[in-house]
């Protein structure tokens, strides 16, 4: 029998007893009806223990419970001083813990938990004392070899989509094998649970759906949004990715389909960032969509309707973030993922001042650019204000990249935002966008109506603007043609060329095609991976200018002080951050971002240069601020490696 002591502790996988370094207390009753129930030697493994809440009528107490329901803190989270916020992290083979977790009822359970289950790496004491023998062959391996084993068998995959299913599946079955696999072996993995097959993946959501991942909202949930939140196992929530699913990647609208990118965001906020697992939640919000093909779409798991808009679209997103506040409180970070152009800008103007919101696909974007911008500037040569910018799209990323480049530009040389704008030009379905168009122009596009004559075609614009950087976040495949990329090489001798569209289908030109056009003189960036290209017998290293490099840090940096709101000038530091972590041999090889393998310390130092940004701006809450930033955002994360069970 366990008993529930009075000064029983609390962590974000559950309850430990009083032995356990675990820092904060449950005084009274909790928010949520939370069912506890136990492992460990000393239970009878049928035992459990329901606190109740107000919501939930039930009360089950069984067990010798020394504590008193009314003696269970009832807010036992977020501003504890005394709490080590990353004890889950930072396992140690020196620390026992017990598994307890919400709903662990039995050894069998604890082998499809995936929180905890170690599979043949349990070893003989933990099989006795959580009741697992019988239930594992008896050979005991290291979480080495079955990093080895899955690696071994993911290879065996021909088809991308295979490995991404592969991949959610040991997700759902051994959480901390799924990341020790992912950390470990990055560079293979990012393209199987990230760009490009996710979005595969979110096209065929319905027909590869196995078992839901995050959280669905719906239309159907209207009012109930708050109940929704709390039907979630975690309570101690730091990072939110949402999207409504109508502008995945470039692939348009997947509707509710789109839950593969936040499953997938969040997954990076762990792997490359350190952010607990537990501390993530993935969010959809399904207004319906307006892709025939999916309504009719037998295998479809949204809502059958087109897209709610206005007034109905408007009440449901504020009243998730009013929800979301009001369950996780001022400092969890909402990220904006893969919102539409006509509701992102909108939704972080609205937002913004309220809550600790960030848009990946403006901001995030935007700083990864501009960190591969001020890297390829080395080898080119000038500064920002010498060089001209040409942009084919104009939405979320284009305009995003613009403004942070135009920005930095006015920092760098106190010339007026207005005029650093003006080095600055962008080409839209429509053509340039100049003065000429300007009633018509959606509000984001205004601020880039530059007095020109009208272009239509983009390589008339290259001609007539003269760019020295050439910029694509149209969404459209194939768009830098070989007239483009030709002109761009001829007004250049060290034309910067970056295809940003993701996935690959969608990228405005391959790695080959901006090397061959333009006879190796290019500096070639990409928002989804190519492999390396040889020509004339020079191998040429494609960079990967993908918001990854950036969110994964800036969300951390952001935690770690307690930040409350996200700030321009943290976009900036992340973006200087990820620049200094170019090395020279980097350079060498042609490369203007770091190899993705060194993430976690990439990650790290950009967190900590968000995070001192934060305090310098007065918008950090932890106090007192670390000494050592770098060495205290590497402390605070997530380590992979299993846990010893007592
Ligand atoms: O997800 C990615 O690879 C980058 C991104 O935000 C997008 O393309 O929308
Ligand atoms: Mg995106």
């Amino acid at each position: 029998m366990i008993s529930l002591h009075r000064s029983c502790f609390l962590n974000n996988t559950g309850i430990s007893g009083s032995s356990s370094p675990f820092s904060y207390k449950l005084k009274k009753l909790p928010p949520a009806s939370v069912k506890v129930t136990a492992l460990g030697p000393n239970r009878d493994r049928n035992s459990s223990v329901l606190i109740e809440n107000h919501n939930n009528p039930l009360k089950e107490i069984k067990e010798d419970d020394t504590s008193s329901v009314a003696d269970v803190d009832p807010n036992p989270t977020v501003t504890g001083e005394d709490r080590d916020l990353y004890y889950d992290a930072a396992a140690t083979d020196d620390q026992l813990v017990t598994p307890w977790s919400l709903s662990v009822a039995s050894g069998y359970s604890l082998l499809r938990d995936p929180h905890h289950n170690k599979g043949l790496a349990f070893n003989e004491k933990e099989r006795d004392s959580y009741y697992l023998r019988g239930l594992l062959p008896p050979t005991v391996i290291s979480q080495e070899l079955q990093v080895k084993k899955m690696m071994y068998s993911i290879r065996q995959y021909q088809v991308p989509l295979q490995k991404y299913m592969a991949m959610m599946d040991l997700q759902e079955l051994n959480e901390r094998l799924f990341y020790k696999l992912l950390i470990d072996n990055v560079e293979e993995l990012l393209p199987v649970v990230y760009t490009p097959t996710v979005g595969e993946a979110c096209q065929k959501y319905g027909s590869i759906f196995r078992r839901p991942q995050g959280l669905f909202i719906s239309l159907k949930e209207k009012g109930k949004i708050h109940e929704v939140l709390r039907n979630w196992p975690q309570r101690d929530i730091q990072v939110i990715v949402v999207t409504d699913g109508e502008r995945i990647l470039g692939l348009g609208d997947l509707g509710c389909q789109g839950m593969g990118i936040p499953i997938g965001k969040l997954s990076l906020y762990t792997a490359l960032g350190g952010v607990r697992p537990s501390a993530c939640l993935p969010v959809t919000i399904d207004v319906g969509t307006n892709n025939e093909q999916l309504l009719n779409d037998e295998f479809y798991i949204g809502l059958r309707r087109r897209r709610a808009t206005g007034q109905e679209y408007a009440e449901l997103m504020h009243e998730f973030m009013s929800a979301v506040k009001q369950n996780y409180g001022e400092k969890v970070l909402i990220q904006f993922e893969d919102f539409a152009n006509h509701n992102a800008f909108d939704l972080l103007a609205k937002y913004g001042t309220t809550h600790l919101v960030f848009n990946d696909d403006i901001q995030g974007t935007a700083s990864v650019v501009l960190a591969g911008l001020v890297a390829a500037l080395k080898v080119v040569g000038g500064t920002l204000a010498d060089h001209r910018f040409l942009f084919l799209g104009a939405g979320e990323a284009g305009t995003g990249i613009a403004e942070l480049i135009a920005l930095e530009i006015s920092k760098q040389t106190n010339m007026p935002l207005e005029e650093a704008r003006k080095k600055i030009s962008l080409v839209d379905s429509k053509g340039l966008i100049v003065k000429s168009r300007i009633d018509s122009l959606q509000h984001f596009k205004k601020p880039w109506a530059h007095d020109h004559e009208p272009i239509k075609k983009l390589v008339d614009a290259v001609n007539g603007i003269k760019p020295t950087v050439l910029i694509g976040t149209s969404g459209v495949g194939r768009t830098f043609t070989k007239e483009v990329v030709e002109a761009m090489a001829a007004l250049n001798e060290k034309p910067i060329i970056f295809s940003l569209s993701n996935p690959t289908s969608q990228s405005e030109c391959t790695a080959e095609e901006a090397y061959t056009w333009s006879e190796g003189r290019a500096i070639f960036a990409s928002g989804s991976p190519f492999d390396p290209v040889e020509y004339k017998g020079r191998v040429f290293v494609p960079g990967q200018a993908n918001n990854a490099y950036i969110f994964p840090g800036l969300g951390l940096g952001l935690i770690m002080s307690g930040a409350i709101r996200v700030h321009d000038d943290m976009l900036l530091a992340a973006s200087e951050a990820l620049a200094a972590q170019v090395t020279q041999e980097n350079f060498d090889k042609g490369l203007i971002y770091p190899p993705f393998r060194n993430i976690r310390k990439i990650s790290a130092h950009i967190a900590a240069s968000v995070a001192a940004k934060a305090y310098e701006l007065g918008l950090a809450t932890r106090q007192p601020q670390p000494k050592d930033l770098v060495k205290y955002a590497e402390h605070c994360m997530y380590n992979p490696a299993y846990q010893s069970y007592r």
